[in-house]
């Protein structure tokens, strides 16, 4: 049993992956996409310690680690072209059309920006997906993923919480998964105020909100590392 808001939640670690969101350079690292861009990504540290310790007491408990990488081939192909509304709303496209010098940089497979950070690197047994938009469930693999192996509860870290942690915690409530968010593994894009207003929406509308301290004490017994 899970501690979190509204209510604890029931967690059987065979049926429960941990889906690490976009840990990046690009929304990570000092000079990666969202810094370049503009957002504050002063927390994004801290938030790299404590997903690695969630992973730690994850992988020792028998949950299955998924993380996801966001981006696109390096001729944007799967960016969408003006046709799209990610060629209008993606910051990223929008900074490369700002400054030209960073074109073919940014969120680009092959390149650093596109790249997991060092201290987040997948180990032997965890899983790697891709995705090209918000939502870790479009177009990707990871409902079949999830259903090969009787996955039913979803565990969120990463960044960033108002949209690619929203996105896919949301999509999963449609396609029947829990979701719960470990509030303080996760970091934003924007002001504190969306951050507060992504929880709340999750923790009253879509899933659950838990901590690591949380996940840890609940979890962290299972296997004595
Ligand atoms: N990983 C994310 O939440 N990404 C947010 C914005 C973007 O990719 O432009």
């Amino acid at each position: 049993m899970l501690p979190a808001r509204p209510e604890p939640i029931p967690l059987d670690p065979a049926r429960t992956a941990v889906i690490v969101i976009d840990m990046q350079n690009a929304y990570a690292s000092k000079g990666g996409y969202l810094d370049l861009a503009g957002f504050d990504i002063g927390g994004a540290a801290g938030v790299i310690d404590k997903i690695s310790d969630v992973l730690d007491v994850a992988r020792d408990a028998g949950m299955t680690v998924i993380y996801f990488q966001n981006g696109w081939d390096d001729q944007y192909v799967e960016a969408g072209g003006e046709g799209s509304p990610n060629w209008w709303k993606s910051n990223a496209l929008k900074t490369m059309r700002a400054r030209p010098e960073l074109q073919g940089k940014l969120l680009a497979r092959g390149q650093w920006d596109y790249e997991l950070v060092d201290a987040l690197k997948p180990k032997p047994g965890d899983i790697q997906l891709h995705k090209t938009r918000y939502s870790g469930f479009f177009n990707s693999q990871l409902d079949s993923v999830l259903r090969s192996r009787n996955i039913k509860n979803l565990v969120f870290v990463g960044i960033a919480t108002n949209v690619c942690v929203e996105s896919t915690l949301r999509d999963g409530f449609f396609l029947e998964y829990f979701g719960t968010v470990l509030e303080d593994a996760t970091h934003q894009a924007g002001p504190d105020f969306v951050q507060k207003a992504a929880l709340y929406n999750i923790e009253t509308f879509f899933g659950w909100v838990s901590t690591v301290a949380d996940f840890k004490g609940a979890f962290g017994q299972l296997a004595p590392r």
